[in-house]
């Protein structure tokens, strides 16, 4: 499969080395020098691009592929205020895009057991909940894309939580996510419930970035030739 790379950063990097190693092509790499290279004959004639970027530069690097009529693999995260915006262009213009705030396959086993575990607390009200998010010092948003899914899969099944908030709750139906950001940690999200007896927690802890990129070919093997909105519970059913 011929494969164009958007962003060429630590994830962009990672991708390479696990596309080549599954017997890909990568035929055209953009980073911030070379946007035009969006309208080369290389890029265009790509399978698919996989987009890891900057939330600032996301949704436009969206729109430039979609013009070359290349489908998008994306995990940038800290844009999704526009993400019906992509939803509905994918709709009314029949463009291809797969998004996931995580694309590690453990991560999203995690997805599965926080949901199932908020849905058993509805039970236990003696129990409040909490989130934890650590990462390495260059990330550029707080909380982490995968903590509001983590948050989100909470509100949807835990009935006394109905909005998440960064630090610090503001009434009981808050759910408080805490970030930390310390040295080059690839990715930690832990749920926390607590009582006056005793903590229950569950916890994710990335070992390195090679699952995150593992899961975004996957995803680009999946994606090639398809159409739509596409998401992990396309690609895995839980
Ligand atoms: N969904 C998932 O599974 C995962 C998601 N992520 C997310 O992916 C994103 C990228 O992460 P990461 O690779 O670690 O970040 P990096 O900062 O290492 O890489 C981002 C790259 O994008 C480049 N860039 C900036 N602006 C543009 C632009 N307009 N067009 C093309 N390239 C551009 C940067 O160039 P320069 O440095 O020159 O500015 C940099 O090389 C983040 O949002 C992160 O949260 C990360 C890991 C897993
Ligand atoms: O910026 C990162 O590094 C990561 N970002 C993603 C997120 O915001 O959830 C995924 C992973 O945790 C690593």
């Amino acid at each position: 499969m011929k494969i164009a790379l958007v962003g060429y950063g630590k994830m962009g990097k990672t991708i390479e080395q696990i596309a080549l190693s599954r017997g890909h092509e990568i035929v055209s790499i953009i980073d911030i020098n070379n946007p035009e290279d969006f309208q080369s004959d290389a890029f265009k004639s790509a399978d698919v691009a996989i987009e890891f970027t900057t939330p600032a530069t996301a949704f436009n690097n969206y729109m430039k592929c979609f013009e070359a009529g290349v489908p998008v693999v994306s995990g940038t995260t800290g844009w999704l205020d526009r993400l019906d915006e992509v939803k509905q262009i994918c709709e009314k213009e029949g463009k291809t895009f797969f998004y996931a705030s995580n694309f590690s396959v453990g991560v999203n086993i995690f997805f599965a057991l926080n949901k199932y575990l908020a849905k058993i607390m509805n039970n236990f009200p003696s129990y409040d909940v909490r989130m934890t998010e650590v990462h390495h010092i260059h990330k550029l948003d707080a909380p982490s894309g995968t903590a509001i899914t983590l948050a989100e899969g909470v509100i949807e099944n835990l009935d006394r939580k109905d909005r998440w908030t960064l630090e610090t709750a503001e009434k009981p139906t808050d759910l408080p996510i805490h970030a930390i950001r310390e040295g080059e940690v690839p990715g930690i999200h832990e749920i926390i419930y607590e009582s006056e007896a005793d903590t229950i927690s569950i916890k994710h802890d990335a070992k390195s970035r090679a699952g995150f990129a593992l899961g975004a070919v996957i995803a680009a093997e999946f994606t090639a030739g398809k159409k739509g909105f596409l998401g992990m519970n396309d690609l895995f059913h839980f």
